[in-house]
């Protein structure tokens, strides 16, 4: 089955409900649906419970939190977890305010998460390491990413995907890698909720999480790349991607 997700993903349409942030929920709503997943996007405490009922997968992306928002990423990691679906969390730049912090601690010690997806600034935070973030980017820091992404996922009892110029994918047990990508997938705004959303249609078309996190990654990467040919900044670029992302098969992404 691994190797005909994508197809299964075009035949199934899994139904990929994320909360998603301000900034990137229609690019997020896209890319789901170039590649054959059925977004949808709510942010109303009052409809958690059904949406979850009805979605195959759920993210949970905390890039604009607000006190409002909290009730709602409540509501849905306990809908998810009552329900059994697949939970993937984007801890966006948590930690950059004590905020977003105290939100992604509330969530990961209330909830069971399928994954967790995030860059290594993110990752590092909440595995408690020392890290100089930098905003919604990486950052910099010392110290061995797979150690870090091991250790954040056996503190969350979860898979971890830390991704980067080498992703990283671990349930602390089983690796893998991926480095496929280009520099252009940093510089547009959204790779990564892009990345956690495909993540969670994946884990709703029945991958494991290792699976579904370094499958995830290829798909963006191969995309992200192949997109670079004939373009030459980050508009056309972000045209070509989307069209990537439709035309990608199961084959390709080996
Ligand atoms: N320097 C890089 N070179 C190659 N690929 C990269 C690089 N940085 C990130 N990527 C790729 O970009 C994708 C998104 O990861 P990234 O770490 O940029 O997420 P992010 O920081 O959460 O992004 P955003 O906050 O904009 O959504 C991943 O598939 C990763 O492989
Ligand atoms: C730029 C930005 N600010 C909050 S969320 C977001 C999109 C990247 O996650
Ligand atoms: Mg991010």
């Amino acid at each position: 089955m691994d190797n005909h997700l994508i197809t299964a993903v075009r035949q199934n349409h899994p139904i990929t409900f994320t909360v998603a942030n301000t900034v990137t929920s229609g690019k997020v709503a896209d890319a789901l649906s170039a590649i054959g997943a059925s977004p949808i996007m709510s942010t109303a405490p009052e409809e958690a419970a059904d949406l979850v009922a009805a979605a195959h997968a759920v993210t949970l992306n905390i890039g604009t939190p607000t006190a409002e928002l909290c009730k709602e990423l409540t509501a849905v990691a306990a809908a998810a977890n009552r329900l059994h679906k697949p939970l993937v969390l984007d801890p966006v730049a948590c930690g950059a305010t004590a905020f977003r912090q105290q939100i992604n601690h509330d969530l990961l010690t209330s909830h069971q998460f399928t994954v967790i997806r995030g860059n290594a600034g993110e990752i590092a935070s909440l595995a408690g390491v020392d890290w100089d973030g930098h905003g919604i980017d990486a950052g910099s820091g010392d110290g061995d990413l797979v150690t870090l992404a091991e250790r954040c996922a056996s503190r969350y009892q979860t898979t971890v995907v830390l991704s980067g110029p080498v992703d990283v994918i671990t349930n602390g047990q089983a690796t893998r890698h991926n480095d496929r990508g280009t520099e252009r997938l940093a510089t547009n705004v959204g790779s990564g909720d892009i990345l956690s959303s495909i993540i969670a249609a994946l884990l709703g078309q029945g991958a494991d999480p290792v699976t579904a996190g370094w499958l995830g990654c290829r798909l963006v990467t191969t995309a992200g790349k192949n997109a670079t040919k004939g373009t030459n900044g980050l508009g056309s670029w972000q045209e070509h991607f989307l069209d990537e992302l439709t035309m990608i098969t199961d084959e390709d992404l080996a």
